[in-house]
Formats: C-alpha cells, structure tokens, sequence
C-alpha cells in the first residue's frame, strides 16, 4: 500500500497499527497515573483519622506544635493530656527516627487548647511529600488555626553557636526546585485554593512576640531569624553543599519541616517555626569534625528545658488565640 512517502504491505501496516495501539495504552497509562487524585492525600481518607480522633478528644484543639528531634520533650508542658499512638490512628503514618516517639498528645497549657506530634515523617524515611503532611489536614479537620513547628538543625550561618534557637523567618524549598511538592496534583478545593503565597508564610506577629519572649527570658545572645533550608538527607551535607547553601542564603539546614508548613499555609493556618541548633555545618575540608545524630540529639537534650520555656512562655503569650 501506498502511504505518501511510504509503502506499506498489510501485515506491516498490522504491527504498525498493533504497536501505536500498545503505546496510546500505556500513554493513557501514565497519564492516570499522574492525573490520578492522590486518595491518601483526599477529604474521605484523612476524614476516618479526624473522626476516630474527634470521637475521644473532648475539645477542639487550635494549637498544633509538632516536636522535632530530640524536642518530644515539649509535649510535657502540657495538662489533662490524652495520648494516642500513631499506629492506633486509621491512616495515620508511623514514625521511625530515634528521636520521634510516634505519639499525638492532645492537652491544654494556660487554657490553650493544644496537640502536640510527638515524632514527625521525612522524606528520607521514603515518605511522599503528601504522607509527610497528612497530620496536618487530620488536624485541621479536627479544628487546628495555627502550627508551630520545630526542628534540629545544622548551623550554615557562622554566627550562630550549637544551642541557639533560631526563629525561621523563612525557608528555601530546594525540593520544589526540582517539581516536588507535597501539593503537586489536583488541588482539594475544601483545604484551599489552587495558587496560594508564600511570601509572608511564618507570621511576623508570632515572631514579633517570639523574640520579646526571648529577650526576656534573657537569652538574646542565643536566639537569632533566619532562613531555614530543606537538604532531602539522610546524609548531611558536603563542604561544597555547605558552601553552596551559604550563597543562597540559607542559615540553618534540616530535613523536614516546608512540606508540613506548605500544607498547613494552604489549608489557611497561622504558622511560626525555629530551628533549635544542634550543630555546626562543615564549610571546610580541614576541620576534623564531623556531624552524626548522637550529637543532634545530646545537643538538644542539653537545652531542653530551655526550649521548653520558650515554647510554654510563647503560648502562654499568644493563649487568646488558641483557646
Ligand atoms: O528535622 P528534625 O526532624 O528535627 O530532625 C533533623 O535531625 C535529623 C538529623 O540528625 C534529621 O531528621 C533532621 O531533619
Ligand atoms: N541537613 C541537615 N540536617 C540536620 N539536622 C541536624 N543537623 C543537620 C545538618 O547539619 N544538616
């Protein structure tokens, strides 16, 4: 057969027509797949935890504060606790961190209404960015207005010392850079709209009275705001990283936090951050030093009581909002 350039016999023009039919298939194939709403991510999944949750807490908490490595010990601040473990809670993930115990404790700390993640989900743990946020749309479901968020992190800016806390102030999202993101795929409308800022993302208020918490509790020269900057891990950085997320203006590194706080950014939460720092990033090939997760974790436990108080005197300060 003749087919303007080309000749054809029938079985030819068979294998052809066979081979275009495979390829549309398994086109449409993928196509689904990336169009597919993502169902662990979706009102009708998260809606079972909310509701198994909502049927044993007998307030409505407004405060979430998720404790990151090493800073479980948060959650002691707070009365009339009600604890649940992860894996008791349908669709919930589980956490496996040295750090993180996998509890959500539920409690009030100066008539704030409050809960509490004691152990949070990375990527590096093999987490989708979606399953990394899904606590914060079960909370939200169940009535949460504002997020604080904490972490362990490596100092990028020299200035800062192991101990400091620093108050984020903002983030830079290296995943996204490469098209991840927690909120890639059709857009839940009932959480938020499609396209939403980030420019004023950690509320300047909650950072105003941060720092006047700070000041005093007498701890000026250890708190600093600065930008946090998410390296996926597990590993932590090379010198030349290091170096690299120095000129971008990075201050501190972790790897968690930005999926969490653009979730809860979506869904209309007020969020406040800081990075509690438990070492020093290496920005040279010299130093001896080397950054391991034993280290992280002493690091925090040798302030935990001061994070403690900052975090109680913060709520304490800002308690007409979450009551
Ligand atoms: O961010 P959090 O969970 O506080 O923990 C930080 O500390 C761990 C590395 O020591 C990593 O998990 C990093 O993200
Ligand atoms: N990426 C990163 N995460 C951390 N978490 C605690 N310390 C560090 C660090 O130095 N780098």
């Amino acid at each position: 057969m003749q087919t303007g350039l080309f000749e054809f016999t029938t079985g030819e023009i068979v294998v052809i027509c066979y081979i275009i039919d495979k390829n549309f298939h398994i086109c449409r194939k993928f196509a689904k797949m990336s169009d597919s709403k993502n169902e662990e991510f979706s009102l009708d999944y998260l809606q079972k935890a909310a509701d198994y949750l909502r049927n044993q807490v007998p307030f409505t908490p407004k405060l979430l504060i998720i404790c990151g490595t090493g800073l479980g010990g948060l959650s002691e601040n707070l009365q009339n606790q009600i604890e649940f473990n992860y894996k008791d809670i349908p669709n919930f993930p589980v956490s496996n961190v040295k750090g993180h115990a996998g509890k959500l404790i539920f409690g009030t700390l100066s008539e704030a209404k409050i809960v509490c993640m004691k152990g949070r989900f990375h990527y590096f743990e093999g987490y989708s960015l979606q399953k990394i946020a899904t606590p914060i749309r079960i909370l939200k479901l169940l009535g949460v207005e504002g997020l604080i968020v904490t972490n362990a992190a490596g100092s990028v800016n020299e200035d800062y010392k192991v101990g400091d806390i620093m108050i984020i102030k903002d983030h830079v999202n290296f995943l996204a850079f490469g098209g991840q993101h927690p909120l890639r795929g059709p857009n839940e409308h009932f959480f938020g709209e499609r396209f939403f800022p980030m420019n004023r993302a950690y509320d300047r208020e909650l950072i105003r009275i941060a720092k006047e918490v700070a000041e005093k509790m007498g701890i000026s020269d250890d708190y600093h705001e600065g930008v946090y900057g998410l390296y996926a891990g597990p590993n932590y950085e090379t010198v030349a990283e290091v170096r690299i997320l120095k000129m971008l203006g990075v201050d501190a590194a972790g790897m968690s936090t930005i999926p969490e706080v653009l979730v809860a950014k979506h869904c209309g939460m007020s969020v406040f951050g800081f990075s509690f720092i438990t070492n020093r990033c290496i920005h040279c090939y010299d130093e001896p030093d080397e950054p391991n997760h034993d280290d992280v974790l002493k690091a925090v436990m040798e302030k935990s009581e001061t994070v403690k108080k900052f975090v109680a005197n913060l709520i304490q300060e800002t308690k007409q909002r979450w009551k």
